[in-house]
């Protein structure tokens, strides 16, 4: 069987969708936009892209590593949000590496980190490529001699399991679906989900502090780190394995979320969970997006943990095809590898119907299979979830504007923080599109003191102008986001494009001590230069 071709310029597989599915995309998307033939650009094709020759020569002893195949450099041009996606589709690959490396021992990465340092190129690592925030792309100036991605591909062991603590040893360039796969021999899992978990890697996500699917709890992938075994410039930093610790500023906690900007994250030791044995889930409408906040935020506050929580304001329900597009939808669930959880989620319903909250016929009791969260709107739900990426992928080719943009905030602050955002996005879209466009909202993850509201944005943009449009309403959210009191990511991180508000949030002497450790780790500041920190 012929392997699957994955895509160089958006998500995924290049036969992830079938034709069929976009055909109805686009019907439903000329109904919305009332468009009544679509003028559309067709995705690229590599002989369409011309590269600029690559500014770095491989050194004999890096041949067998490192490649400057055209087919190689596009793949690793871009990550894959909105902004990447339209690039491509505009065969701009400006920024492309000039080298791409495959390093599959600590030595060969040492000897390239070492290279790279020699001649002064860029070394920026790539995990997945699943960055939504600029993260892997190679965009230098010239005082670089050129740029090499490092690709961790070759990473891709579970090399040891601790099943008396309940850790494994696991190498950084493994893909989500692969650390599943050999932990589920031992009946084990990391229990980590995110979004993009077919694509992306156990290092990217420490090195973004990625957010998992479930919604309580343990939501960050920084709460599973048990150790780190990172590459400097300067040398090798293995921290030690522990439960808890209180002794000083975290070493773990200073490489979590670097973004490879310190070191490469090579291995870690994470904490794992037995494999949920029981599952209950639901889906609660509401009369509007208030009222189902309210009963978030009491279960949020309840000590119930529910494993899924996660609230749709009404557009956002209508468009996943998990609501009527008049009523606010949670979807609700609870697993656990121990206990039967209907006492838990009949005590969820209820603190949901004191708000106005009514669940219906798809109400699951525990059962001992995944189907309680495949059925009813909450499968419904996480089908649309699943296909999301790769119809954002066509809505591109329309010249539809598409993307996400998330944030955190205290409970106190919320209402007035939702309205203000909203208002901002919703105006941002009129003036820069000309038309009304949609604005909607999830809370993905919450918190006792406060929920994690993530937005999406569909318009229709000025042909040829749609990338500029949406860098403009960006701008005006992530103002908003910011100047009442957000954050300017819970869990894309910061990497290029969230540059200028993450400076804002930041502490100015928190700056100056983070380029401190910069200079010590990274004195030639080879290390993805322009993500985090100058
Ligand atoms: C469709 C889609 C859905 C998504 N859903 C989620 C979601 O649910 N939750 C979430 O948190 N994010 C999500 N993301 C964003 C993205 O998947 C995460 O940021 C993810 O953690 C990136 O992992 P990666 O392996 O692809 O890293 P990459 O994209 O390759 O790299 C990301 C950053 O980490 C650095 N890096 C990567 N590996 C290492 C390493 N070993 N050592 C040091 N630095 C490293 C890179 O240099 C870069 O700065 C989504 C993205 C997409 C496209």
């Amino acid at each position: 069987m012929t392997p699957r071709k994955m895509k160089f310029w958006g998500w995924g597989y290049e036969d992830g969708l079938s034709p069929q599915v976009q055909n109805q995309v686009e019907a439903a998307m000329a109904k919305r936009f009332g468009v009544s033939e679509w003028k559309k650009t067709p995705p690229p094709v590599i002989d369409e892209i011309s590269l600029k020759q690559p500014r770095i020569n491989i050194p004999q002893s890096l041949k067998h590593l490192c490649t400057n195949d055209t087919h190689e450099r596009l793949s690793h041009t871009y990550g894959k949000s909105y902004r990447d996606v339209v690039r491509a589709f505009r065969r701009d690959f400006m920024n492309a590496p000039d080298i791409v490396a495959f390093p599959g021992t600590e030595n060969e990465l040492i000897n390239i980190l070492d290279w790279c340092n020699d001649i002064h190129a860029a070394a920026i690592i790539y995990g997945g490529g699943t960055s939504v925030v600029g993260g892997v792309e190679p965009e230098i100036d010239d005082r670089y001699s050129g740029s090499v991605s490092i690709d961790l591909r070759n990473f891709n062991q579970v090399l040891e399991i601790d099943k008396v603590s309940r850790a494994a040893r696991i190498q950084a360039g493994i893909r989500g679906p692969a650390i599943e796969k050999q932990l589920k021999e031992q009946d084990l899992t990391l229990r980590f989900f995110p979004q993009s978990f077919e694509f992306s890697t156990l290092g990217g996500w420490i090195a973004t502090r990625a957010g998992g699917h479930f919604a309580t709890l343990h939501t960050h992938i920084d709460d599973l780190v048990q150790s780190l075994r990172v590459i400097t410039p300067k040398g090798v930093v293995e921290t030690r394995r522990l439960p808890g610790s209180g002794a000083g500023p975290s070493p773990d906690r200073m490489f979590i979320g670097s973004e490879g900007t310190l070191g490469i994250i090579t291995e870690a030791w994470v904490r794992l969970q037995d494999r949920p044995v029981y599952r209950t889930a639901a889906s609660v409408r509401f009369p509007d997006f208030q009222s189902g906040v309210k009963a978030v935020r009491v279960l949020s506050q309840s000590g119930l943990y529910p494993s899924n929580c996660r609230l749709l304001d009404a557009g956002e329900a209508h468009d996943s095809g998990a609501g009527d597009g008049k009523t606010a939808v949670l979807m609700l669930g609870f697993e656990s590898h121990d206990h039967l959880l209907d006492v838990w989620m009949i005590r969820a319903l209820e603190c949901c119907k004191e708000f106005g909250g009514v669940y219906g016929q798809d109400v699951i009791k525990t059962r001992k299979d995944s189907s309680a969260s495949r059925e009813g709107d909450v499968g419904t739900w996480r089908n649309a979830f699943i296909q999301a990426p790769y119809l954002r992928d066509v809505l591109v080719g329309l010249g539809i504007i598409v993307e996400t943009f998330e944030t955190a905030i205290t409970w106190d602050r919320f209402e007035a923080f939702h309205t203000g955002v909203m208002e901002a996005a919703k105006k941002a879209v009129r003036e820069i599109s000309g038309h009304n466009g949609w604005v909607t909202c999830r809370i993905t993850h919450v918190y006792p003191d406060g929920p994690a509201p993530y937005y999406i944005v569909k318009a229709l943009g000025k042909p040829g102008s749609e990338l500029e449009q949406w860098d403009e309403i960006k701008a005006a959210v992530s103002e908003a986001i910011i100047s009442l009191g957000g954050t300017i990511t819970h869990h894309h991180a910061v990497g290029r494009d969230h540059r200028p508000w993450y400076d804002k949030q930041r502490p100015d002497l928190f700056a100056s001590a983070l380029k401190s450790v910069k200079r010590t780790l990274d004195p030639c500041y080879i290390l993805n230069p322009g993500v985090l920190i100058d």
